[in-house]
């Protein structure tokens, strides 16, 4: 496989909710290393893409074809279900916005992180709390406290773990829905700088979601920008955020719209 090989490509991809459009006609490729925010106002389908991206959810047009670590492209939709499942655990990452949804609450830290490392193949329970204690250091938690669980950290700590539990196991993808909202401005930053130095270090493809736009500028490499299910604009980062095209993108980094 070749850095011009994107790792995932999606083909005129769409899903509804009945009558409402979740989203339509979506044709985008990621390549490794890349990071491409989504963002549009609410409702505008983001979450659905990111869904359907993910494998999440099954699209009813269109296809997502990812590219295996073989360099076959294979279409997730029709792949056995086990095998999707193998996927998701082995080459794909989930930050969801909630650290709640994306963590077993009731579970250590350490046990949180550990988990994920024995859903692809770790075995040795030494070498998983080692592991599982270097990486909570990563993300500036303190290893002292991995047998606690996530009930008694804050906010941000709880996603500064569900950020270890997902990149752990070193997958090629990660998807992100909203990472920092719902955090004090001064915790948003500094995650966002934990993220964005982890994701160039691993090398990570991430497709992530934002109504913010100051996350898109620090996070991404490229940018699409929906509107009622459909991409409206996209380019590169600067070029969206500095030059925007669409009207409705100038609104939007005008800051005339509210998210
Ligand atoms: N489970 C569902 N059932 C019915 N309609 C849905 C469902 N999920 C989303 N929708 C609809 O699909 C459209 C796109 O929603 P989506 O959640 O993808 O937007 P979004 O851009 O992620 O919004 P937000 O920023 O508020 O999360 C909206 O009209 C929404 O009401």
């Amino acid at each position: 496989m070749t850095a011009d090989e994107p790792l995932l490509v999606a083909e005129g991809l769409g899903r509804d909710y009945g009558a409402r459009i979740g989203c339509r006609g979506v044709d985008l490729a990621l390549h490794e290393g890349e990071v491409l925010a989504i963002v549009g106002e609410s409702g505008s389908g983001k979450s659905t893409l990111l869904g359907l991206l993910s494998g999440a959810h099954a699209p009813s047009a269109g296809r997502v074809l990812y590219r295996r670590r073989h360099g076959v492209l294979a279409d997730l939709a029709l792949m056995p279900e086990a095998e999707r499942r193998l996927l998701m655990r082995t080459d794909f990452g989930f930050v969801r916005q909630r650290a709640e949804d994306g963590l077993r609450m009731a579970v250590s830290a350490g046990g949180n992180v550990g988990e994920r490392l024995m859903a692809t193949g770790w075995r040795n329970y030494g070498a998983i709390r080692a592991e599982a204690a270097d990486f909570l250091a990563r993300v500036e938690i303190d290893p002292a406290r991995m047998d606690e669980d996530p009930r008694s950290f804050s906010g941000g700590m709880r996603q500064r773990l569900q950020i270890a539990r997902s990149l752990v196991s070193r997958p090629r993808l990660v998807f992100m829905d909203e990472p920092t909202s719902g955090l004090d401005v001064s915790v948003q930053a500094r995650l966002l700088d934990l993220i964005r130095a982890l994701v160039e270090e691993m090398g990570l493809a991430v497709a992530i979601v934002t109504h913010d736009l100051a996350v898109a500028r620090l996070l991404a490499h490229r940018i699409i920008v929906m509107r009622h299910g459909r991409v409206i604009e996209e380019g590169l980062a600067d070029q969206v955020l500095d030059d925007p095209q669409a009207p409705y993108t100038q609104l939007l980094v005008s800051s005339v719209l509210t998210p």
